[in-house]
């Protein structure tokens, strides 16, 4: 099984620290989302980790070695910084090929990712001719020549529609299910909330949350439950009683927080209270990850203005 060790990461651009003493595990078996807003530090990260540009400080192993230490890389791990590294006038087979012929590989893998990646009707295209969605899907075949065991992908769904979206998140986690380490960039918390396992949220080169998906919606996810009895004063009382927090909502509905739906429906049997409405309410996941984020979106704001 084999894991990405990042520790105490740190690159400086001149008197820039864009990472920040940044340290995390990619686990096998999981997809790792990597969040952070634009600027955050998330790609220069991924180029470290696939040795394309050198840490000012700290270290990044995979499976224990550094990327440089690895006799043929492609079947440690493959990555996918960028789709459009692609020449347009080369077919897609041909691209493939010579991508494992360089590094050694069979050319029965070639058909094996093509196959896998839905691209067999179209190997002796032009990959100038592809959709945005088709590049992609070239460019995640590339990274599957040499079967590796990590996988690393900088913003794979941008600009791509929603069949493209579910492709890819559908896709990721086939290859988690199958024990591999998957670290995936993402911007948008809500594309991270359907796919990934863990997450690491980065914000000015620093971890500002390393956790478990679940843990992290069920930490960030609720914040309220909405109430609706025909008896709101009194049942408020009885809520407030037993130490949760009551405001008023909208149409004599109760917003109430620090306690659970399932408590709030005993409170109200035992009370003998009707309730026509008991609905927890999530706080949406971006604003979770803009209210996490904030002071580097900020600083982004200030530098941008
Ligand atoms: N080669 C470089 N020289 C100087 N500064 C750089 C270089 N590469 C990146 N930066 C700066 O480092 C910061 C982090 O960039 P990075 O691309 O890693 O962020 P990111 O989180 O991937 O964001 P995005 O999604 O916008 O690419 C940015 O301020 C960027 O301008």
């Amino acid at each position: 099984m084999t894991r990405i060790d990042v520790q105490g990461l740190t690159k400086r651009y001149g008197p820039d620290t864009v990472v920040d003493d940044l340290s995390f595990t990619v686990e096998p078996g999981q997809v790792t989302g990597f969040l952070g807003p634009n600027g955050a530090g998330k790609s220069t990260t991924m180029k470290m980790i696939m040795g394309l540009a050198a840490p000012t400080r700290g270290s990044v192993t995979i499976g224990g070695r550094g990327y440089r230490d690895l006799p043929v890389p492609l079947t440690e791990v493959g990555a996918l910084l960028d789709a459009g590294a692609v020449h347009g006038s080369r077919k897609a087979y041909d691209h493939l090929l010579s991508l494992a012929v360089s590094n050694g590989l069979s050319r029965g893998q070639v058909g094996e990712v093509l196959a896998r990646t839905g691209l067999e009707g179209v190997a002796g295209k032009r990959v100038g001719g592809f959709s945005l969605g088709m590049r992609q899907r070239l460019g995640i075949a590339a990274t599957l020549l040499g079967d590796p065991q990590v996988l690393i992908f900088d913003e794979p769904v941008n600009g791509l529609d929603p069949e493209g979206i579910r492709w890819i998140r559908d896709f990721m986690r086939s290859l988690a299910r199958e024990g591999r380490a998957v670290l995936v960039s993402s911007h948008l918390m809500s594309e991270m909330a359907q796919t990934a396992d863990h997450l690491v949220v980065i914000g000015r080169g620093r971890v500002i949350a390393d956790t478990g998906m679940s843990e992290f919606l069920q930490t960030n996810g609720v914040s309220s439950v909405l109430v609706r009895t025909l008896e709101p004063g009194a049942f408020a009382r009885r809520l407030t009683a037993a130490g949760a927090t009551v405001r008023d909502g909208r149409e004599s509905s109760l917003v109430v927080s620090g306690m659970t739906s399932e408590d709030i429906g005993r409170l109200a049997v035992y009370h003998g209270v009707a309730l026509s409405e008991l609905a927890p309410q999530r706080a949406s996941l971006e604003d979770v990850f803009m209210e996490l984020t904030k002071d580097s979106l900020e600083y982004e704001g200030a530098t941008a203005a």
